[in-house]
Protein backbone atom coordinates (compact mmCIF):
# COMPACT_ATOMS: atom_id res chain seq x y z
CA UNK A 1 0.00 0.00 0.00
CA UNK A 2 0.88 3.51 -0.88
CA UNK A 3 1.00 5.65 2.20
CA UNK A 4 3.18 8.99 0.93
CA UNK A 5 2.53 12.53 2.40
CA UNK A 6 3.15 14.89 -0.17
CA UNK A 7 3.61 18.90 0.34
CA UNK A 8 1.51 20.47 -2.39
CA UNK A 9 2.93 23.76 -3.21
CA UNK A 10 -0.48 25.67 -2.84
CA UNK A 11 0.04 25.05 0.94
CA UNK A 12 2.01 28.28 1.47
CA UNK A 13 -0.79 29.61 0.84
CA UNK A 14 -1.79 29.15 4.14
CA UNK A 15 1.55 30.89 6.03
CA UNK A 16 0.85 33.78 8.12
CA UNK A 17 0.25 36.89 6.99
CA UNK A 18 3.54 38.77 7.67
CA UNK A 19 4.83 41.89 6.13
CA UNK A 20 8.47 41.52 4.84
CA UNK A 21 10.37 43.91 7.09
CA UNK A 22 8.59 43.41 10.20
CA UNK A 23 7.90 39.53 10.61
CA UNK A 24 11.18 38.28 11.86
CA UNK A 25 11.38 41.50 14.47
CA UNK A 26 8.43 41.18 15.77
CA UNK A 27 8.84 37.15 16.08
CA UNK A 28 12.11 37.44 17.97
CA UNK A 29 10.75 40.41 20.34
CA UNK A 30 7.84 37.55 21.25
CA UNK A 31 10.50 34.86 21.58
CA UNK A 32 12.30 37.90 23.89
CA UNK A 33 9.56 38.64 25.89
CA UNK A 34 8.96 34.53 27.01
CA UNK A 35 12.59 34.83 28.04
CA UNK A 36 12.82 37.85 29.84
CA UNK A 37 9.89 38.09 32.72
CA UNK A 38 10.96 42.36 33.57
CA UNK A 39 10.68 42.99 29.30
CA UNK A 40 7.83 40.91 29.48
CA UNK A 41 6.60 42.91 32.65
CA UNK A 42 6.90 46.12 30.81
CA UNK A 43 5.81 45.03 27.89
CA UNK A 44 2.38 44.23 29.25
CA UNK A 45 2.19 47.54 30.70
CA UNK A 46 1.96 49.22 27.39
CA UNK A 47 0.38 46.13 25.41
CA UNK A 48 -3.37 45.07 24.32
CA UNK A 49 -5.30 43.09 26.61
CA UNK A 50 -8.07 40.22 25.20
CA UNK A 51 -10.54 39.45 27.84
CA UNK A 52 -11.90 36.06 29.43
CA UNK A 53 -14.33 35.17 31.96
CA UNK A 54 -14.36 32.02 32.67
CA UNK A 55 -12.87 31.36 29.27
CA UNK A 56 -14.91 33.24 27.35
CA UNK A 57 -13.90 36.02 25.23
CA UNK A 58 -14.99 39.70 25.43
CA UNK A 59 -16.54 41.17 22.48
CA UNK A 60 -17.50 44.58 21.71
CA UNK A 61 -20.12 45.57 18.66
CA UNK A 62 -18.80 47.89 16.25
CA UNK A 63 -20.09 50.58 14.07
CA UNK A 64 -20.67 48.61 11.37
CA UNK A 65 -22.88 46.31 13.65
CA UNK A 66 -20.10 43.04 13.56
CA UNK A 67 -18.85 42.13 16.78
CA UNK A 68 -14.73 42.33 17.73
CA UNK A 69 -12.51 40.79 20.41
CA UNK A 70 -12.09 43.89 22.69
CA UNK A 71 -8.35 44.78 22.69
CA UNK A 72 -8.20 46.78 25.70
CA UNK A 73 -5.21 48.72 26.65
CA UNK A 74 -3.48 48.40 30.39
CA UNK A 75 -4.06 51.17 32.13
CA UNK A 76 -7.79 50.77 30.99
CA UNK A 77 -7.71 46.98 32.17
CA UNK A 78 -5.68 48.52 35.47
CA UNK A 79 -8.07 51.07 36.41
CA UNK A 80 -11.91 49.06 36.21
CA UNK A 81 -9.85 45.99 37.87
CA UNK A 82 -9.33 48.58 40.84
CA UNK A 83 -12.95 49.85 40.64
CA UNK A 84 -14.23 46.30 40.59
CA UNK A 85 -12.02 45.88 43.58
CA UNK A 86 -10.23 42.80 42.06
CA UNK A 87 -6.98 41.13 43.11
CA UNK A 88 -4.16 43.67 42.83
CA UNK A 89 -2.12 40.76 41.32
CA UNK A 90 -4.99 39.84 38.59
CA UNK A 91 -3.06 41.82 35.91
CA UNK A 92 0.02 39.72 36.09
CA UNK A 93 -1.88 36.54 35.52
CA UNK A 94 -2.21 37.69 31.72
CA UNK A 95 -0.58 35.45 29.27
CA UNK A 96 1.41 36.65 26.19
CA UNK A 97 -0.21 35.62 23.04
CA UNK A 98 1.32 37.93 20.37
CA UNK A 99 2.46 40.98 18.68
CA UNK A 100 0.50 42.84 16.91
CA UNK A 101 1.30 44.25 13.17
CA UNK A 102 2.23 47.54 15.40
CA UNK A 103 4.70 45.95 17.36
CA UNK A 104 2.15 45.99 20.23
CA UNK A 105 2.54 42.97 22.43
CA UNK A 106 -0.80 41.36 23.02
CA UNK A 107 -1.95 39.36 26.00
CA UNK A 108 -5.29 37.69 27.38
CA UNK A 109 -6.52 37.72 31.01
CA UNK A 110 -9.42 35.40 32.63
CA UNK A 111 -11.08 38.09 34.85
CA UNK A 112 -13.95 34.88 36.38
CA UNK A 113 -13.17 35.97 39.73
CA UNK A 114 -15.01 39.48 39.23
CA UNK A 115 -18.75 40.02 38.47
CA UNK A 116 -19.46 39.30 34.69
CA UNK A 117 -22.18 42.07 33.82
CA UNK A 118 -19.85 44.68 36.17
CA UNK A 119 -16.95 44.06 33.90
CA UNK A 120 -19.19 43.76 30.55
CA UNK A 121 -20.53 47.25 31.55
CA UNK A 122 -16.90 48.76 32.12
CA UNK A 123 -16.13 47.58 28.89
CA UNK A 124 -19.37 47.62 26.70
CA UNK A 125 -18.84 44.11 25.43
CA UNK A 126 -19.96 40.54 25.88
CA UNK A 127 -18.77 37.60 27.03
CA UNK A 128 -19.35 35.11 24.34
CA UNK A 129 -19.13 30.87 23.87
CA UNK A 130 -15.73 30.46 22.02
CA UNK A 131 -17.43 28.30 19.59
CA UNK A 132 -20.18 30.66 19.06
CA UNK A 133 -17.30 33.66 18.41
CA UNK A 134 -15.57 31.83 16.21
CA UNK A 135 -17.95 32.10 13.41
CA UNK A 136 -18.69 36.14 13.94
CA UNK A 137 -15.29 37.09 13.21
CA UNK A 138 -12.49 37.12 10.68
CA UNK A 139 -9.64 34.48 9.65
CA UNK A 140 -7.15 37.02 11.79
CA UNK A 141 -8.76 37.23 14.77
CA UNK A 142 -9.80 34.00 15.72
CA UNK A 143 -6.67 32.09 16.14
CA UNK A 144 -6.14 35.06 19.06
CA UNK A 145 -8.68 33.71 20.69
CA UNK A 146 -8.24 30.25 20.32
CA UNK A 147 -4.82 30.58 21.51
CA UNK A 148 -5.48 32.69 24.30
CA UNK A 149 -8.03 30.19 25.49
CA UNK A 150 -6.11 27.29 25.31
CA UNK A 151 -3.05 29.37 27.24
CA UNK A 152 -5.63 30.04 29.53
CA UNK A 153 -7.11 26.59 30.71
CA UNK A 154 -3.94 25.18 30.40
CA UNK A 155 -2.97 27.23 33.31
CA UNK A 156 -6.06 26.72 35.02
CA UNK A 157 -5.50 22.79 34.42
CA UNK A 158 -2.24 22.28 35.27
CA UNK A 159 -1.13 24.48 38.26
CA UNK A 160 0.34 20.94 39.97
CA UNK A 161 3.59 19.17 39.49
CA UNK A 162 2.53 15.30 38.50
CA UNK A 163 5.99 14.33 40.38
CA UNK A 164 5.38 15.99 43.33
CA UNK A 165 2.12 17.94 43.74
CA UNK A 166 3.85 20.74 44.43
CA UNK A 167 2.45 24.17 43.24
CA UNK A 168 4.64 25.21 39.79
CA UNK A 169 5.82 28.96 39.33
CA UNK A 170 4.74 30.12 35.51
CA UNK A 171 7.26 32.68 34.14
CA UNK A 172 5.47 35.86 33.40
CA UNK A 173 4.67 35.35 29.67
CA UNK A 174 2.75 32.32 30.93
CA UNK A 175 4.60 30.19 27.80
CA UNK A 176 6.06 27.53 31.24
CA UNK A 177 5.66 26.35 34.38
CA UNK A 178 8.35 25.19 36.66
CA UNK A 179 8.54 22.74 39.64
CA UNK A 180 10.31 24.92 42.24
CA UNK A 181 11.63 21.16 44.21
CA UNK A 182 12.76 19.42 41.04
CA UNK A 183 13.09 21.80 38.22
CA UNK A 184 10.89 20.03 35.64
CA UNK A 185 9.83 22.32 33.13
CA UNK A 186 6.53 21.79 31.79
CA UNK A 187 4.92 23.41 28.36
CA UNK A 188 1.36 24.03 27.25
CA UNK A 189 0.24 20.83 25.90
CA UNK A 190 -1.44 19.88 22.59
CA UNK A 191 -3.19 16.86 20.83
CA UNK A 192 -2.62 16.13 16.88
CA UNK A 193 -5.87 15.58 15.52
CA UNK A 194 -5.76 14.40 11.85
CA UNK A 195 -8.75 15.70 9.47
CA UNK A 196 -9.10 14.01 5.91
CA UNK A 197 -11.29 14.40 2.44
CA UNK A 198 -11.46 11.20 1.68
CA UNK A 199 -12.10 11.19 -1.90
CA UNK A 200 -12.17 7.43 -4.77
CA UNK A 201 -11.50 10.22 -7.77
CA UNK A 202 -15.48 11.31 -8.43
CA UNK A 203 -17.67 11.28 -5.09
CA UNK A 204 -16.13 12.64 -1.39
CA UNK A 205 -16.88 10.59 1.94
CA UNK A 206 -18.42 12.97 5.09
CA UNK A 207 -19.21 11.65 8.54
CA UNK A 208 -21.51 13.08 11.16
CA UNK A 209 -21.09 12.40 14.79
CA UNK A 210 -24.68 12.34 16.50
CA UNK A 211 -23.95 15.08 18.93
CA UNK A 212 -23.51 17.30 15.37
CA UNK A 213 -26.40 19.74 14.61
CA UNK A 214 -28.66 18.30 12.40
CA UNK A 215 -28.17 17.96 8.58
CA UNK A 216 -24.09 18.47 9.17
CA UNK A 217 -21.78 16.00 7.77
CA UNK A 218 -17.97 16.65 8.15
CA UNK A 219 -14.76 15.07 7.05
CA UNK A 220 -13.28 12.23 9.10
CA UNK A 221 -10.98 13.07 12.07
CA UNK A 222 -9.48 11.69 15.14
CA UNK A 223 -6.51 12.04 17.68
CA UNK A 224 -3.20 10.57 16.34
CA UNK A 225 -2.51 7.93 19.20
CA UNK A 226 0.76 7.84 20.59
CA UNK A 227 3.65 6.58 18.62
CA UNK A 228 1.64 7.33 15.25
CA UNK A 229 2.89 9.37 12.33
CA UNK A 230 0.29 11.09 10.70
CA UNK A 231 -0.39 9.01 8.06
CA UNK A 232 -0.56 6.24 10.06
CA UNK A 233 -3.06 8.37 12.58
CA UNK A 234 -4.91 8.92 9.07
CA UNK A 235 -5.13 5.24 7.75
CA UNK A 236 -6.23 3.95 11.02
CA UNK A 237 -8.63 6.41 11.49
CA UNK A 238 -10.78 5.68 8.11
CA UNK A 239 -10.21 1.82 8.59
CA UNK A 240 -11.96 2.10 12.53
CA UNK A 241 -14.36 4.57 11.10
CA UNK A 242 -15.33 3.70 7.62
CA UNK A 243 -13.83 0.16 7.28
CA UNK A 244 -11.95 2.05 3.92
CA UNK A 245 -8.35 1.45 3.01
CA UNK A 246 -6.19 4.64 1.81
CA UNK A 247 -3.84 4.42 -1.12
CA UNK A 248 -2.34 7.92 -1.35
CA UNK A 249 -2.11 10.88 1.07
CA UNK A 250 -1.27 14.53 0.45
CA UNK A 251 -0.85 17.21 3.31
CA UNK A 252 -3.17 20.33 3.30
CA UNK A 253 -2.60 22.76 5.83
CA UNK A 254 -2.92 23.03 9.53
CA UNK A 255 -4.57 24.86 12.43
CA UNK A 256 -5.06 25.03 15.95
CA UNK A 257 -8.40 23.66 16.95
CA UNK A 258 -10.26 24.36 20.25
CA UNK A 259 -11.79 21.53 20.66
CA UNK A 260 -12.41 19.87 23.00
CA UNK A 261 -9.50 21.03 24.38
CA UNK A 262 -5.98 22.07 22.26
CA UNK A 263 -6.23 20.20 19.34
CA UNK A 264 -3.43 20.71 17.01
CA UNK A 265 -5.17 19.31 13.64
CA UNK A 266 -3.25 18.36 10.62
CA UNK A 267 -5.86 18.95 7.03
CA UNK A 268 -5.47 16.24 4.21
CA UNK A 269 -6.27 14.98 1.26
CA UNK A 270 -6.81 10.75 0.78
CA UNK A 271 -7.51 8.49 -2.16
CA UNK A 272 -9.22 5.05 -2.18
CA UNK A 273 -9.79 2.69 -4.56
CA UNK A 274 -12.94 3.41 -6.85
CA UNK A 275 -13.69 -0.42 -6.74
CA UNK A 276 -13.32 -0.57 -2.66
CA UNK A 277 -15.81 2.33 -1.73
CA UNK A 278 -18.57 0.33 0.32
CA UNK A 279 -18.55 1.49 3.50
CA UNK A 280 -18.51 -0.25 6.83
CA UNK A 281 -19.59 2.66 9.12
CA UNK A 282 -18.76 1.84 12.86
CA UNK A 283 -21.51 3.06 14.75
CA UNK A 284 -19.65 3.75 18.35
CA UNK A 285 -17.98 6.31 16.57
CA UNK A 286 -20.27 7.86 13.50
CA UNK A 287 -24.04 8.12 13.15
CA UNK A 288 -23.79 7.99 9.59
CA UNK A 289 -21.21 8.51 6.39
CA UNK A 290 -21.68 8.42 3.39
CA UNK A 291 -20.60 9.39 -0.25
CA UNK A 292 -21.12 12.76 -1.80
CA UNK A 293 -20.98 14.13 -5.24
CA UNK A 294 -19.31 17.18 -6.50
CA UNK A 295 -23.05 18.73 -7.08
CA UNK A 296 -24.22 17.84 -3.67
CA UNK A 297 -21.02 19.31 -2.21
CA UNK A 298 -21.04 22.29 -4.37
CA UNK A 299 -25.38 22.68 -3.86
CA UNK A 300 -24.71 22.31 0.31
CA UNK A 301 -21.76 25.17 0.14
CA UNK A 302 -24.22 27.64 -1.83
N1 LIG B 1 -15.24 19.14 10.79
C1 LIG B 1 -14.57 19.36 11.87
O1 LIG B 1 -14.06 20.42 12.03
C2 LIG B 1 -14.45 18.26 12.83
C3 LIG B 1 -13.56 18.35 13.83
N2 LIG B 1 -13.40 17.35 14.71
C4 LIG B 1 -12.36 17.49 15.71
O2 LIG B 1 -11.45 16.43 15.48
C5 LIG B 1 -10.93 15.98 16.71
C6 LIG B 1 -11.17 14.50 16.81
O3 LIG B 1 -12.53 14.27 17.10
P1 LIG B 1 -13.19 12.83 17.08
O4 LIG B 1 -13.56 12.44 15.70
O5 LIG B 1 -14.29 12.88 18.07
O6 LIG B 1 -11.99 11.90 17.62
P2 LIG B 1 -11.78 10.30 17.51
O7 LIG B 1 -12.38 9.79 16.25
O8 LIG B 1 -10.35 10.06 17.79
O9 LIG B 1 -12.69 9.71 18.67
C7 LIG B 1 -12.89 10.37 19.89
C8 LIG B 1 -12.46 9.49 21.03
O10 LIG B 1 -11.06 9.38 21.08
C9 LIG B 1 -10.62 9.30 22.43
N3 LIG B 1 -9.45 10.17 22.54
C10 LIG B 1 -8.19 9.77 22.28
N4 LIG B 1 -7.32 10.76 22.48
C11 LIG B 1 -8.02 11.83 22.87
C12 LIG B 1 -7.67 13.18 23.23
N5 LIG B 1 -6.40 13.60 23.21
N6 LIG B 1 -8.65 14.04 23.57
C13 LIG B 1 -9.94 13.62 23.57
N7 LIG B 1 -10.32 12.37 23.25
C14 LIG B 1 -9.38 11.47 22.90
C15 LIG B 1 -11.82 9.66 23.28
O11 LIG B 1 -12.28 8.49 23.87
P3 LIG B 1 -12.97 8.46 25.32
O12 LIG B 1 -13.84 9.69 25.40
O13 LIG B 1 -13.70 7.18 25.29
O14 LIG B 1 -11.85 8.52 26.29
C16 LIG B 1 -12.88 10.14 22.32
O15 LIG B 1 -14.19 9.71 22.60
C17 LIG B 1 -11.57 16.86 17.79
O16 LIG B 1 -10.72 17.94 18.04
C18 LIG B 1 -12.85 17.35 17.14
O17 LIG B 1 -13.28 18.58 17.66
C19 LIG B 1 -14.10 16.21 14.57
C20 LIG B 1 -15.02 16.07 13.58
C21 LIG B 1 -15.28 17.10 12.64
MG1 LIG C 1 -13.54 10.62 14.67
Amino acid sequence: MLRTLRIPFSATKHLPSRCCSGFVSRTRYVNQLKEDDEACLAALQNGHVFLFHHLRPLLQPTKTGTLRPAALVTPDVQSFLERLGSNPSLLKESVLIGCSEQNQAQFCLDVGELDQAAVEEACTGNFMDLGKSLFLLTGEEAPLLTKGQALLRWHQTSRFCSATGQLTQRNQAGSQRVCPSNGIVYYPKMSPVVIVLVSDGKQCLLGRQSSFPRGMYSALAGFCDMGESLEEALCREVAEEVGLEVLSISYSSSQHWPFPHSSFMLGCHATVSPTHTQLQVDHAELEDARWFSVEEIRSALK
